[in-house]
């Protein structure tokens, strides 16, 4: 008997945002009109703007004792209480970061053919298409994504690194190394607000896997309705986002069980914790839950980096940091077999970290 092919994901059709955008039906397409309690709170109803904490990373590595432990303490408080802050003075070339978003904004600009050439097909995390679909009755983001696993290099898909724009393979190295070190050096600090030696993580980890993930949401008539990018956490230790400049303000955060859109700082970047520290630290440093809208009139690029362990590790709550007043909340797994869950999971706000949960035991 001829063997029995594996079923392919089946996704159905999948309308591309932004040639939606182009043909501006007279109704959003059923499949990105979220259920009532999905859809984007009414302005009114979210937490107020509250800025995440901004930590100066130059005071961090340069300034003097009393700058170096206020700003360390901001840390720690950012880490145990928002899982997010804004990095600014981190010592990026700006004109970097202008040269990132430049190419990004050139391929998404291209033709639809053109960024088709680079598909993420069903089940898969790279290339040029929608992430995290696997059934045909699923929603859709209204967000276009282009994907691209950077470290180690063996998790590099070659033909998936586009032609046009020119210097998009040139900047993506170029940008990438730079962020590589940047979570290498807030990894440290990180490390030490939790009276860990600094090289802690940087041991643990390996090879570090990075990757990028550029999202890219066109306006929509209806921004009530859709969502950019479904609630998630990210499956990563660190992750380092870069928001285009004039674009809206689109990422939100679940902060005290209310939506909170995070205002951009200029020349900053968001940084958040992901499911690995979480992990890691025992909850400690929480991994939080968020997710992106859409607006009326303006577009909104936004430039990701994920950065976690090497799927070799094993890995579970630091000894240090599980005690009687904080028992162990995490079993002990492998990065890889993370990862792979994670990639086959769709976006469902905290689900994929149950993945690592100790079960709690029941009262006798
Ligand atoms: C669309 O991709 C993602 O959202 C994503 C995937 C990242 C990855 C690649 C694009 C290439 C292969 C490596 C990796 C899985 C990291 C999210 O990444 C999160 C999820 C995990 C796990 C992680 O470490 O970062
Ligand atoms: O676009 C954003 O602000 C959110 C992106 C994000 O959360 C992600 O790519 O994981
Ligand atoms: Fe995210």
């Amino acid at each position: 008997m001829a063997p029995v092919p594996i079923s392919p994901i089946n996704v159905g059709h999948i309308d591309d945002v932004q040639e939606l955008r182009k043909a501006r039906p007279a109704t959003i397409p059923e499949r990105f009109v979220r259920d009532m309690t999905e859809r984007p709170t009414p302005a009114t109803a979210l937490q107020s703007p509250n800025t995440v904490p901004i930590i100066d990373f130059s005071r961090l590595v340069r300034g003097n004792k009393d700058e170096y432990e206020s700003e360390m303490l901001q840390l720690t408080r950012a880490c145990e209480e928002w899982g997010f802050f804004q990095v600014i003075n981190h010592g990026i070339d700006l004109s970097l970061l202008e040269s990132i978003e430049k190419v990004a904004e050139d391929f998404f600009v291209l033709p639809l053919e053109e960024k088709q050439k680079y598909p993420m097909l069903p089940g898969t995390v790279q290339g040029y298409g929608q992430a995290f679909v696997f059934s045909e009755d699923q929603k859709l983001d209204w967000c276009n994504m282009f994907a691209l696993g950077l470290e180690p290099h063996f998790i590099r898909v070659p033909k998936l690194w586009p032609a046009k724009p020119l210097k998009f393979s040139e900047t993506v190295e170029v940008y990438s190394g730079e962020v590589r070190k940047l979570c290498q050096h807030l990894l440290e600090y990180i490390a030490m607000t939790l009276n860990l030696r600094a090289d802690f993580f940087e041991e643990m980890f390996g090879v570090a896997v990075q990757a990028i993930r550029m999202n890219y949401y066109p306006p929509c008539a209806r921004p009530d309705l859709v969502l950019g990018l479904s609630p998630h956490s990210d499956g990563s230790a660190l992750t380092v986002l870069q928001q285009g400049k004039g674009g809206s303000v689109g990422l939100q955060i679940l902060k005290d069980n209310k939506w909170m859109p995070i205002q951009p700082a200029p020349n900053a970047f968001v940084i958040n914790i992901g499911d690995t520290l979480e992990v890691l630290t025992n909850g400690k440093y929480k991994s939080v839950e968020h997710r992106a809208v859409t607006h009326k009139e303006k577009d909104r690029l936004s430039i990701v980096t994920f950065y976690a362990p090497s799927y070799e590790i094993e890995l579970g709550p630091i000894p240090e940091l599980v005690d009687e007043n904080n028992p162990c909340k995490y079993r002990t797994y492998n990065h890889g077999e993370y990862s792979k869950h994670y990639v086959t999971s769709k976006l469902q706000g905290k689900k994929t970290l149950e993945f690592a949960k100790v079960e709690s035991k029941k009262p006798t």
